[in-house]
């Protein structure tokens, strides 16, 4: 493992890392937004649409209220029941316009991806006029500046705060100019959680104990959040006010599901059509619309409408001015109720939750926290952690510096050391001494896990008994058959003539590999298994679209998810199959050699992980090649051939 001992860069100085990171900030953002705004670099919408983002020729074909007073629009292709290729995803920012409108034109209205389906697209938008609905529509998709502009802002507040703000004590500590303390008081806790096991107490003492910064290193499938809830609610109970945070609105949302059963008083921020629905009633918005002073601010609009009307029929000047003024106190009335529903919301929650760049909300302009903690922390850019980390005295981290990093667009931003995370950074500047790693995990059958515990852990995890020895065919419906019988399967392409191909956009795929986990895929579903219950990963984008078109054209496959590497971060399945792509004769590799990656795509398997890989080509990385002799050793091989023609 990485910790401790070995070599350990420089501290980095707070003025150094503004200094470097400010035009790297500036570069990941031409990089996004030239990738996303296709309709202003083309200027041409169509070409815009062929590249995904921006859908032509809708139709609105329901018009609903919901989400705290958003209207959802859903809309339709006007010709046929799907809608064309397309990159937008839910949460995007969009903006609606009439169809085929000349660039520059007003739009309708803009909003927030709510729902996608194959036939529909449904946004959320905050007011939307009603005129031009009925005619054909296009939605565009714009980049989001926001996020970038509140991490430019971060950086030059934190250059600015070194003696003030709640974190003026953190930071020194933070870039290595004091070092941290604990706490010399013996903690101990009596948990809410009764099966917390040794190495999650053990960690939570640690943090308890913290007085500035913790790590909290949590290997896959090894409870990370359980130990993040417990530390929540035990720091309420000692009566804290804590900011908890994730780079990713589901992480966010998945703390407060599983904070609710102790009915802590919490409050979640974001757009409403960001979140999930069963947390809907603990947003901001939905605990304002409740509030005491929503009553009279809806009171204040009413009656600033009859006002309204008044004012139009008066022809008096003297009246019109004295509405005019009663106006303008009544307006100032209702903005002042508003933000005295927010004041109060957030002084009884002891728990604010929201994703990193939510953090700089001018909602929370005046609240301090007495700890941050910062879930999925080694997938978040260290910028957008001072976002949340500027507004407490505490922190504690929660991740895995050795699953994969933030995604970077820019290639020379990356390079330049955006991805490098404060997680990553704090590791190796003071190892142990403010770290406590997760040891125990309730995922993966043990010989799934000991390849990865031996490769990147130290052998330091073990599997709880519950998931040591289980097996697929322990599933309901399954039977034991020789598909199911393995836990480890490596099915070999080498010498089967299955070499890699370059798509269009020059990324790799490989048909034959994607014909042969497909394979592997039917002969467990003929075995029982259910297609919900596996996934096929591959680290390449073109793979994960023709195995996607594969699948869809037959129906009891589709229920397996198709994803990239990257995208199944933090996810599980039954059986996982791996289609590593490389097959060459020059011996490359490319981004397989990752130890990250290749580390999350085996950790995401439970019961079984199937390979499928040139052995030849992939062995030329030394590391991949202890992958291979590993499952050769440890578990089943297969030649490709014995896959050929199903
Ligand atoms: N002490 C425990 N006893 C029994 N089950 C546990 C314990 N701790 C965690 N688990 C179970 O292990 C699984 C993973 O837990 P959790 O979601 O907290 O993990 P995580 O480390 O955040 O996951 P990831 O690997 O995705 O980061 C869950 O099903 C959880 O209920």
């Amino acid at each position: 493992m990485e910790f401790g001992g070995g070599k350990r860069s420089p501290p980095i100085s707070l003025q150094q890392f503004v200094s470097t990171m400010a035009p790297l900030i500036d570069m990941e953002k031409e990089a996004e937004i030239s990738a996303s705004m296709d309709v202003n670099a083309t200027r041409n919408i169509e070409i815009a649409q062929k590249r995904g983002s921006a859908l032509l020729n809708l139709k609105c074909s329901d018009a609903q209220t919901g989400l705290m007073g958003k209207v959802l629009l859903v809309l339709q292709p006007n010709k046929g029941d799907v809608l064309p290729a397309h990159k937008f995803g839910p949460h995007d920012v969009v903006v609606l316009k009439p169809n085929k409108a000349e660039l520059g034109t007003a739009s309708l209205g803009q909003g927030v991806v709510y729902r996608l389906k194959d036939s529909s697209i449904t946004v959320a938008f905050d007011d939307i006029p009603e005129d031009g609905l009925n005619a054909p529509l296009c939605l565009e998709r714009v980049g989001n500046e926001v996020t970038f502009r509140r991490m430019k802002d971060t950086l030059i507040q934190l250059s600015k705060t070194v003696q003030k703000g709640p974190a003026a004590d953190l930071i020194p500590v933070l870039f290595g100019e004091r070092r941290p303390t604990v706490s010399r008081k013996p903690v101990s806790f009596s948990p809410f959680n009764s099966y917390l096991d040794h190495s999650q107490k053990n960690a939570i003492v640690k943090a308890l104990s913290s007085q500035d910064i913790f790590l909290l290193h949590g290997p896959p499938g090894t409870g990370k959040t359980t130990t993040v809830v417990e530390i929540i609610l035990q720091e309420v109970k000692r009566g804290s006010k804590i900011l908890a945070c994730a780079a990713s609105n589901i992480a966010v949302d998945n703390i407060v599901e599983r904070l609710f059963p102790y009915r802590v008083k919490l409050v979640r921020l974001g757009h409403p059509a960001r979140l999930l629905p069963q947390v809907l009633e603990s947003a901001l918005d939905a605990q304002i619309l409740r509030g005491d002073h929503s009553a009279l601010a809806n009171d204040i609009r009413k009656e600033m409408k009859v006002m309204s009307g008044k004012l139009l029929k008066t022809k008096d000047r003297n009246l019109k001015r004295d509405i005019r003024k009663e106006l303008r106190s009544l307006a100032k009335e209702e903005r002042k109720r508003q933000q005295l529903a927010v004041v109060d919301v957030l002084k009884n929650s002891d728990v604010v939750l929201t994703t990193l760049t939510g953090a700089l909300s001018q909602k929370l302009e005046s609240t301090t926290f007495d700890l941050v903690i910062i879930d999925e922390a080694a997938q978040a850019l260290e910028v957008a952690c001072w976002i949340a980390l500027l507004k407490g005295s505490r922190c504690i981290l929660a991740g895995d510096h050795l699953q994969l990093p933030p995604t970077i667009q820019s290639a020379e931003a990356e390079k330049k050391g955006l991805g490098r995370t404060l997680f990553e950074r704090l590791a190796d500047l003071y190892g142990e001494e403010i770290t406590a790693m997760l040891t125990v995990q309730y995922r993966m059958h043990k010989l799934i896990m000991d390849w990865s515990s031996a490769e990147l852990y130290d052998s330091k995890i073990e599997a709880h008994p519950s998931v040591a020895g289980h097996m697929l065919y322990d599933l309901d419906d399954v039977q034991r058959t020789s598909s199911t019988q393995p836990t480890l399967l490596l099915i070999d392409t080498a010498g089967c003539d299955m070499e890699e191909k370059k798509d269009e956009e020059d990324s790799t795929l490989n048909e034959g590999e994607a014909a042969v986990a497909l394979a592997h895929a039917r002969r467990l579903i003929e075995s029982g298994v259910h297609a919900l219950d596996i996934g096929i990963i591959t680290p390449y984008a073109a793979q994960v679209v023709l195995l996607k078109m594969m699948r869809s054209k037959e129906d009891k496959l589709k229920d397996i998810e198709v994803s990239t590497v990257d995208g199944f971060q933090g996810r599980e399945k039954e059986a996982i199959i791996i289609s590593m792509v490389r097959s060459n004769s020059h011996q490359e590799v490319g981004f397989l050699s990752d130890r990250r990656r290749m580390n999350v795509a085996v950790t995401r398997a439970r019961r079984q992980c199937c390979i499928v890989c040139d052995s030849e080509t992939v062995s030329h990385n030394d590391f991949l090649k202890r992958l291979v002799e590993y499952i050769d050793e440890h578990g089943e091989y297969l030649s490709a051939s014995e896959y050929l023609n199903e």
